[in-house]
């Protein structure tokens, strides 16, 4: 048994209040304002600071396998541990392409034996090889673990195939996660949003509805499908006022939206630098002051980092040949507390439900709430510590971030998974 002692949890009606919560056999067994300490039990004391559901990142790049010198699930794992996730979802953009069961197998081997004890949840490839011509064997890869499908990295180009895709992804009760973006509408070397920035430096723009048309088209071809679409990634207006009325009309339509999209736009690029290059790009200011607006009414569901880890080698190149991404997982929620809940434009409550509750719900998973009766998957987050953040310091592979020398506050300190501490600040 493990009492967590003089902690805070954000109560009914958003307040915090005093809490000390018991955990055994992995599971919340108690959550009260003050719990005596049972002879032979573990006690750590928490120090008032705020104790929450575990964050949960449904977008996130592991790099293995193939791609060990970007990051590996050792790496990745222990980042989301630094930042307070206890379950992410990762991309199929590996080495081989998570198209077959074995890989599927093999990445939750590598969890269990390497990782960090936080949840790995593997996302296959919609196509084989993610070349956009032939389904994957869906049926296997959900038997051997898979959560959802996707080809995130390149959108599924044929109507055609996302079709086929959606209905077999129906049938078999699996999500069909999407990057939306039309290739007939880009330009060879496209690397920021078709817009201020573009002009001014004169690089090729990545227009917002190369997003959106992917948005639209796949709404429509998901309707009578019954398929649970989610929409990646979402940064465009457009793709809000699409995912909008789909929703108004009942649809199974789900979004997320990332935090460098909630916190930049493109005008705030300080130069052909490739620490800004990720796909979808930093649009305008017009699109981030959307994308807000739809996280707070629920048009978007649920905030994902997109943590995309690249070599400082393959960052260094010219902004035009640079890979796309950035990471995200060790900075988000002090980044989200202190520029839309410190700022009053989310309360807490709010961010947390968008980094817990929500995801989870979404996808029907058993996590994310913070009760009597769950499962012990928690994050302890010091709301006052405030520090930069410097990438020199992070347990990724992946050094590459805009946000290097941000100021800001709410750092995670301790990560719970099942009822174990799986990442401690002081033991870091
Ligand atoms: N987001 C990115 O900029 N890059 C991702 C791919 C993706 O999520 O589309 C990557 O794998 O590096
Ligand atoms: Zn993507």
């Amino acid at each position: 048994m493990t009492l967590l002692k003089n902690g805070k949890v954000i109560g009914n009606g958003g307040k915090l209040s005093p809490a000390d919560i018991r955990i055994r056999d992995g599971k919340i067994i108690a959550i009260a304002s003050q719990l005596e300490v049972d002879p032979g039990e573990e006690v750590i004391d928490v120090k008032g600071k705020l104790i929450i559901s575990g964050l949960i990142d449904l977008h996130i790049h592991l790099r293995e396998p193939g791609f060990e010198q970007k990051e590996t699930i050792a790496t990745g794992t222990r980042a989301a541990a630094r930042g307070g996730y206890t379950v992410v979802a990762c991309m199929p953009n590996t080495a081989p392409v998570t198209d077959s069961p074995e890989v599927v197998e093999r990445i939750l081997a590598s969890n269990r034996a390497g990782g960090s004890g936080v949840r790995v949840l593997p996302i296959a490839a919609i196509t084989t090889g993610l070349a956009g011509d032939r389904l994957t064997d869906m049926a296997a890869l959900k038997e051997a673990g898979a959560f959802a499908v996707s080809d995130d990295g390149v959108g599924v180009q044929s109507p055609r195939m996302m079709k086929a895709a959606m209905r077999e992804a129906a049938r078999l009760g699996l999500p069909l996660v999407a990057h939306c973006e039309e290739e007939d509408l880009l330009i060879p070397g496209a690397c920021v949003h078709e817009g201020e920035f573009a002009r001014k430096h004169n690089l090729p723009g990545i227009p917002p509805e190369a997003e959106a048309i992917h948005v639209g088209r796949d709404i429509l071809l998901a309707e009578d499908t019954g398929v649970h679409y989610h929409v990646c990634h979402v940064s465009a207006e457009s793709s809000v006022w699409l995912i909008r009325e789909a929703k108004a009309r009942g649809q199974r339509v789900t979004a997320e939206v990332s935090p460098h999209h909630l916190l930049l736009c493109d005008t705030d690029i300080p130069g052909p630098d490739p620490a800004y290059k990720m796909n979808p790009p930093l649009r305008s200011a017009r699109d981030r002051q959307v994308l807000l607006e739809a996280l707070k009414d629920g048009t978007i569901d649920f905030i994902a980092t997109d943590h995309a880890p690249h070599t400082t080698e393959e960052k260094e190149r010219p902004i035009t040949e640079a890979p796309f991404g950035i990471v995200g997982l060790e900075t988000a929620f002090p980044l989200l507390y202190t520029h839309l809940v410190q700022n009053g434009e989310l309360t807490l409550a709010e961010l947390v439900d968008k980094m817990t509750r929500i995801p989870a719900d979404c996808f029907n998973l058993p996590w994310g709430v913070l009760k009597e009766g769950a499962v012990a998957d928690i994050a302890v987050i010091d709301l006052e510590q405030e520090r930069e953040i410097d990438p020199k310091t992070f347990l990724s592979k992946g050094k590459n971030t805009p946000f290097s020398g941000w100021k800001v506050q709410g750092w995670p300190v301790m990560t719970l998974v099942e009822g174990r501490v799986i990442w401690r600040e002081d033991q870091d």
